[in-house]
C-alpha cells in the first residue's frame, strides 16, 4: 500500500514528521511519502523521505506570478504532486494542464476526486493514480473505507473501466492500520491522509499504527 501523508497547512513541524516517516519506512513494506507545503519541500526532501508537492499549476516558465511551477517543486526534491485536492480545486482543463505540467517535470501524479464519477473523468486524463475523497469526511476521523465503502469500490471500478493502469487511493478520515486494511480490501492501492498524522500528539506512533497491517 502507498501511504501518502498530506501535511496541508497544519501547524506541525514538517521535518519532524518527515523524520518520523523515514524511521517507520525502514520497518515496513508499505510505500510512505510526505506532501509538505511548497516552501518546505526542500528541507523535507533533505531527510531522505519520499516527498510530494500538494499542488502544481498548469503553467510553464514565464509570467505567472504567485503560481507553482512543476519544475521548481521537482528541483526542490519532490517526486510527485497532488492535483485538484478538494481544498484546492481546479477546473477540468486546469487539472489536465497540471497533469501535463507534472509529466513534463517528471513528477508522479495523484488526481483527487470527490466521487466515482469524477474518478472516471480524472482517470481519463492519464495520471498515475486517482484519490477518491468524499469532502464531507475529510478531517472527521471517520474513515471513508468504513463510512462509505461503496465510494471506494465505485472509484476502483470507475478508474478500471477507463484505464486499468491508473491506481486508486482513498482518503478522508483514515488514521489507523485497520482503516488502511479496510481500504486495501475494497481494492484501493493506497491511502491519502492528513490529520491522523499531522495533528497527532505522536506522529511516529500514528504512522506505526498505520503500517501495522502491511
Ligand atoms: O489530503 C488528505 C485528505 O484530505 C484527508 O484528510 P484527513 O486525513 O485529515 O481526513
Amino acid at each position: 500500500m502507498f501511504i501518502l501523508v498530506n501535511l496541508k497547512t497544519y501547524p506541525c513541524d514538517p521535518v519532524a514528521v518527515a523524520e518520523a516517516v523515514a524511521d517507520v519506512d525502514e520497518t515496513t513494506d508499505a510505500r510512505l511519502a510526505v506532501a509538505p507545503q511548497a516552501a518546505d519541500i526542500a528541507r523535507v526532501a533533505d531527510t531522505g523521505v519520499e516527498t510530494w508537492a500538494q499542488h502544481v499549476d498548469p503553467i510553464d516558465h514565464g509570467s505567472n506570478t504567485g503560481h507553482t511551477l512543476a519544475e521548481t517543486v521537482a528541483d526542490a526534491g519532490a517526486v510527485g504532486t497532488l492535483v485538484n485536492h478538494s481544498e484546492c480545486r481546479q477546473k477540468l482543463a486546469d487539472v489536465d494542464g497540471a497533469v501535463r505540467a507534472a509529466e513534463r517535470a517528471g513528477l508522479e501524479t495523484v488526481v483527487c476526486a470527490n466521487n466515482p464519477s469524477q474518478v472516471g473523468a480524472a482517470a481519463a486524463l492519464g495520471p498515475d493514480a486517482v484519490a477518491v475523497e468524499p469532502p464531507e469526511l475529510i478531517g472527521t476521523g471517520t474513515p471513508v473505507s468504513k463510512a462509505d465503502p461503496e465510494v471506494v469500490e465505485g472509484a476502483v471500478a470507475a478508474a478500471g473501466s477507463v484505464d486499468d493502469a491508473v491506481s486508486v487511493l482513498c482518503g478522508a478520515g483514515i488514521s489507523t492500520g485497520e482503516d488502511v486494511a479496510a481500504a486495501a480490501e475494497l481494492g484501493a492501492e493506497g491511502v491519502l491522509l492528513a490529520s491522523g498524522v499531522a495533528k497527532a500528539d505522536d506522529p511516529a506512533a500514528a504512522l506505526s499504527d498505520l503500517v501495522a497491517s502491511q
